[in-house]
């Protein structure tokens, strides 16, 4: 049940992540972390505020540095490899960052064109600009929104700015943290459709990181649960229901699982017609 998977070939992992420990000064956030995302798959990753989800996604991208502990993904280790391999690497994955993390100065289509700019520095502006609008038209917004600023989209705009910008390279994988923070009940669950929809027609691997019941419910193929510095156990929502642990039964058995169980219910029955 917990991380390792034995029934997933090591072909079918892309992040593999074994024995991780990471820190800040005296304060150690993982110890001992264990955590496979399958290839295809939506990995939901939930947790308590602080227990180091983010942190272990920058771990993944190489922003933050183990104390100790393997990274692989796409079967390459990622920790402490030369530039042109990490940069090799890097290219291969998309990332959304909580709140869209958008160039202020930049409109829409040019903060899409900044990854393709610096992996493709010989593509022309014209190409940058047809790739920028396509990437722009996929997220589900209107072309008009191509030459705007962030400050001039709302809320749910920004976050499909961010995801048309972490799809400018055509990854085969995708980080996504908090994607619907932030968003109301009906901008949120048309973003995880847009997400599962993406990642079936792009045969994306999400590595997703959610408060978000909802999401979870709808989208999620699996759902890894930290706590105690660990991936404490990973699974589809009915395995984990089905473990005796406090913290995981007080998230999905308290009243926010329970109404997103009933709301997932109803979607599928609507779904049925
Ligand atoms: N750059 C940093 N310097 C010092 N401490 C940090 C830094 N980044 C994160 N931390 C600490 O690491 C711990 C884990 O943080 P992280 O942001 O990964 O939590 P999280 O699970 O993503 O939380 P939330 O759900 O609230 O976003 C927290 O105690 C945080 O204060």
């Amino acid at each position: 049940m917990s991380a390792p998977a034995p029934s997933a070939s090591r072909d079918d992992i892309v992040i593999r992540v074994r024995n991780l420990k990471t820190g800040f000064g005296d304060q150690i956030v993982h110890d001992g972390l264990d955590l496979d995302v399958r290839r295809g798959e939506i990995l939901g990753v939930v947790g308590g505020s602080g227990t180091g989800k983010s942190v272990l996604m920058r771990s993944i991208i190489g922003l933050q540095t183990p104390i100790e502990g393997e990274i692989e993904v796409f079967g390459e280790n990622t920790i402490g490899r030369e530039e042109t391999e990490a940069t090799a690497i890097r290219r291969r994955w998309g990332i959304l960052f909580q709140g869209g993390a958008l160039f202020s100065t930049l409109t829409v289509s040019e903060n899409v064109q900044v990854p393709l700019k610096e992996y493709y520095p010989q593509l022309d502006q014209a190409l940058l600009e047809e790739i920028g609008a396509y990437k722009v038209v996929m997220t589900g917004l209107p072309p008009e929104a191509a030459p705007k600023y962030p400050a001039e989209l709302s809320g749910g705009m920004k976050k499909r700015a961010g995801l048309a910008r972490a799809l400018a390279l055509d990854p085969e994988l995708l980080f996504l943290d908090e994607p619907t923070a932030g968003l109301d009940p009906i901008g949120a669950a048309a973003f995880d459709e847009l997400t599962a929809s993406l990642q079936k027609t792009l045969g994306l691997t999400v590595f997703l990181i959610t408060h978000d019941l909802d999401t979870l419910y709808a989208i999620c193929d699996r759902v890894a649960v930290l706590a105690d510095r660990k991936v404490i156990a990973v699974g589809t929502i009915p395995e984990l229901l089905a473990l005796d642990h406090p913290w995981i039964q007080e998230y999905f058995n308290g009243p926010r699982g329970r109404a997103a169980v009933a709301g997932s219910k109803a979607h599928r029955a609507e779904d049925r017609g």
